[in-house]
């Protein structure tokens, strides 16, 4: 199958790139920048030097349509909202990295993303792509929304204690932490290297647009409105994304009896992996896999539950999960491609 993707030089791209050359049914045949048209990938990235050869283009949607039968959107966000629909009337199937098609109220668009959601009809088409919860549907949509990275690593925490009603629903407490690759690869005075470096930061308290997200996916869990606390911090590491949740229990039950139900929520779901009693991930353990791994913590004493989930933001976070998506709306295995054992040290 050949494939294109857009927003050629941005990390979402490359990290596509890296994990589909593994691909054994995909071909990347088109690079889209709107910044380096004319220009190789390699040029920019010299370490595809030699393996990757191709030049990028400026985006042609009609052209496009006639040369790929799949487009990934690496995009920032308000840019896919304006060329899926047109894809889509072509009979193209999409990949959006972007938030665009993630929320399905205009209100919170809106509120978090400063523009107005793309038309009804084609909200109404794109599927949230989170295989761990909607599988089915991911198999036939031609719209498919991958989740944000925070949200991916916080619903994967989250939603086997709202499916075994374990948990009181409000005060849940997301205290969130990502490397510096999480802001994409463009140039801000809040990532440079003085501003990050032996530094730890929070940020957009109350107003991160992965809130939206979180509630909007937990209230379908749940079928009752969902609100939650959200705080992400940034800190001094390239990759990584931990997600640690507090939560009530509604009665107590030991870590281990939690452990358990977790393990057999996600036995047939081969990227999440739960660890035993005692044992809480670090962000080392899934460096660029497509693993989301989950530690558990039971406080009899407090009466709370502490969650704490990890992924690479790249990968589960964002290209490794778009091509787990690809995969199953294309009816392959969902590992094909993205088997890649972590890295460590
Ligand atoms: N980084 C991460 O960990 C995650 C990112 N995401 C989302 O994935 C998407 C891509 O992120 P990421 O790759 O990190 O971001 P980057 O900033 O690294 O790359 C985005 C790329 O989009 C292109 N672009 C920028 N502005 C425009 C524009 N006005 N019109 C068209 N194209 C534009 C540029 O490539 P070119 O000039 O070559 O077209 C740019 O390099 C974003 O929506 C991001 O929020 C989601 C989850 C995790
Ligand atoms: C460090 C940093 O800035 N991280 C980004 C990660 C969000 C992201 O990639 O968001 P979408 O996938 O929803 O576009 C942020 O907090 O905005």
């Amino acid at each position: 199958m050949k494939v294109a993707i857009v927003g050629g030089t941005g990390y979402g791209a490359v990290e596509l790139i890296r994990l589909l050359n593994n691909h054994p049914h995909v071909t990347v045949e088109k690079i889209l920048s709107h910044s380096s048209s004319g220009t190789k990938l390699s040029e920019v990235y010299p370490h595809l030097s030699d393996i990757i050869d191709l030049e990028m283009d400026a985006l042609d949607v009609e052209a496009l349509s006639k040369q790929v039968d799949l487009v990934f959107f690496a995009t920032p966000s308000n840019i896919s909202k304006d060329y899926i629909p047109k894809f889509f009337e072509l009979g193209i199937r999409c990949i959006d990295l972007s938030g665009d098609f993630r929320l399905e109220d205009e209100a919170e668009y809106r509120l978090y993303y400063e523009d107005s959601l793309a038309d009804e009809k084609y909200i109404k088409e794109a599927v949230y792509g989170l295989p761990e919860i909607n599988k089915e549907k991911i198999k036939d949509t031609k719209i498919l929304a991958n989740p944000g990275c925070y949200p991916t690593a916080t619903l994967l925490g989250l939603l086997p204690a709202f499916k075994h009603d374990l948990v009181e629903q409000d005060n849940i407490i997301i205290d969130a932490k990502t490397g510096v690759s999480g802001a994409g690869r463009g140039l801000s005075l809040n990532v440079h290297f003085s501003e990050m470096n032996e530094n730890f930061k929070a940020y957009k308290l109350g107003s991160h647009k992965h809130i939206p997200e979180i509630e909007q996916e937990l209230t379908t869990a749940a079928g009752e409105t969902i609100q939650v606390t959200f705080t992400p911090h940034i800190v001094p590491m390239t990759r990584g994304i931990m997600s640690t949740i507090y939560v009530n229990l509604k009665e107590h039950h030991s870590s281990e009896e939690i452990i358990s139900l977790y393990q057999k929520y996600y036995k047939d779901h081969p990227f999440v992996r739960v660890r035993n009693e005692g044992i809480i991930p670090s962000t080392r353990e899934v460096y660029g896999s497509n693993y989301c791994d989950i530690g558990i913590f039971s406080d009899e004493r407090t009466g709370k539950l502490t969650i704490v989930s990890v992924i690479d933001n790249l990968v589960k976070g964002a290209s490794g999960q778009a091509i787990q998506n690809m995969n199953l709306m294309c009816g392959w295995d969902e590992t094909t491609g993205i088997t890649q054992l972590p890295i460590y040290p």
